[in-house]
C-alpha cells in the first residue's frame, strides 16, 4: 500500500489529524533539505510536502517564490532533487509529495519523471497547473500502489468538486482561500461548509491549506479535516532561524504538539 495510505489509516485508527508540512527542496541548498526532512519528521510532521522550484510558479505566493529562487540561483535541478529522495529513503519512510508544476514535468519527460518518482521513492504529486483534461496522459501511466496523484479543490470548484476527485488516492488538497500561498490572517468566509462539501464528496482523506501559520489556525480547521498543510511559514522559520534544525524541531512541535 502507499505510504500515503497507510499513514492516514494510522492516524485515523488513533484519532489524530495529519500534519503535512512543506519545504522548498534547495533553500539553501540540498544537504539541507534532507536534515529539514528528518527534523520536520522528529518533529511530528506526517507528510512531508517537497516543492520543485521552477522559474514561473504562479500559485506560489511571495515567501515560497523567494525560496524556489533562491534554490534556482544556487542550482538546483531536478535530478538533483531525486538523488536528494534517494538519499531521505535511505533514513525514513516518511511520505513524501512533492509540489511540481506540469511545465517541469514535460520539460523532464513524463514517463521519466514518473518512473523517477517510484524508483526513488516518491509517493504522491500535487500539481498546481495541470489542468483537468491533461490529468489521464498523467494518471495513465502511474502506479497507484506507488504513486498517488493528489488533487487541488479551491472554494470555486463547487461542481466541479466531485469530478476533480474522482479516482484520486492519497488526500485531497483543499485551498483554503483563492489566490496564491502565504500566510493571511483571514480565512474563506464559508470555509466550514465547503470543507464539509469537499469531504462528503470524496472517499479519500481531505486536508487543508494556504495561510496556515499558527496553533491557533489549526485548531480553528482540523475538526472539518484529516489533515493540515502549512507552508510559508515553516519557510519563513527556517530563514528566521538560519537553518538551525533543533529550532526547527522545536517549533513544528509547537504547531502541531
Ligand atoms: O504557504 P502556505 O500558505 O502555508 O500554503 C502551503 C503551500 O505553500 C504549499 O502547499 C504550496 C507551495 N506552492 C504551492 C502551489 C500551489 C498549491 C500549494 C502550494
Amino acid at each position: 500500500m502507499n505510504r500515503i495510505n497507510k499513514k492516514f489509516e494510522n492516524l485515523q485508527l488513533n484519532n489524530q489529524k495529519a500534519f503535512i508540512g512543506y519545504i522548498t527542496a534547495g533553500d539553501p541548498n540540498l544537504d539541507k533539505t534532507e536534515e529539514f526532512v528528518y527534523a520536520l519528521e522528529e518533529g511530528g510532521t506526517h507528510i512531508v510536502e517537497l516543492g520543485i522550484p521552477f522559474s514561473d510558479p504562479l500559485a506560489d505566493g511571495p515567501v515560497i517564490q523567494a525560496a524556489g529562487q533562491r534554490a534556482l540561483n544556487a542550482g538546483i535541478t531536478v535530478d538533483k532533487i531525486f538523488r536528494s529522495v534517494m538519499n531521505i529513503r535511505k533514513n525514513t519512510d516518511v511520505p513524501l509529495v512533492f509540489l511540481v508544476y506540469y511545465n517541469t514535468i514535460i520539460i523532464y519527460g513524463k514517463e521519466r519523471f514518473i518512473k523517477r518518482c517510484e524508483e526513488t521513492g516518491v509517493d504522491g504529486l500535487i500539481i498546481p497547473d495541470l489542468p483537468l483534461e491533461e490529468r489521464d496522459e498523467l494518471t495513465e501511466i502511474m502506479n497507484y500502489e506507488k504513486l498517488c496523484f493528489i488533487p487541488l479543490v479551491a472554494p470555486t470548484s463547487k461542481d466541479r468538486i466531485s469530478k476533480i476527485v474522482e479516482g484520486c488516492k492519497g488526500f485531497v488538497y483543499c485551498v483554503s482561500s483563492l489566490g496564491v500561498t502565504g500566510e493571511k490572517s483571514n480565512f474563506y468566509k464559508d470555509i466550514k461548509s465547503y470543507l464539509q462539501d469537499v469531504k462528503k464528496k470524496s472517499d479519500i482523506p481531505i486536508a487543508v491549506g494556504f495561510g496556515i501559520s499558527s496553533k491557533e489556525d489549526i485548531k480553528k480547521l482540523e475538526n472539518d479535516v484529516d489533515g493540515v498543510i502549512v507552508g510559508s511559514a515553516i519557510v519563513n522559520e527556517i530563514r528566521a532561524s538560519k537553518g538551525d534544525t533543533i529550532k526547527l524541531k522545536e517549533y513544528i512541535a509547537g504547531l502541531c504538539g
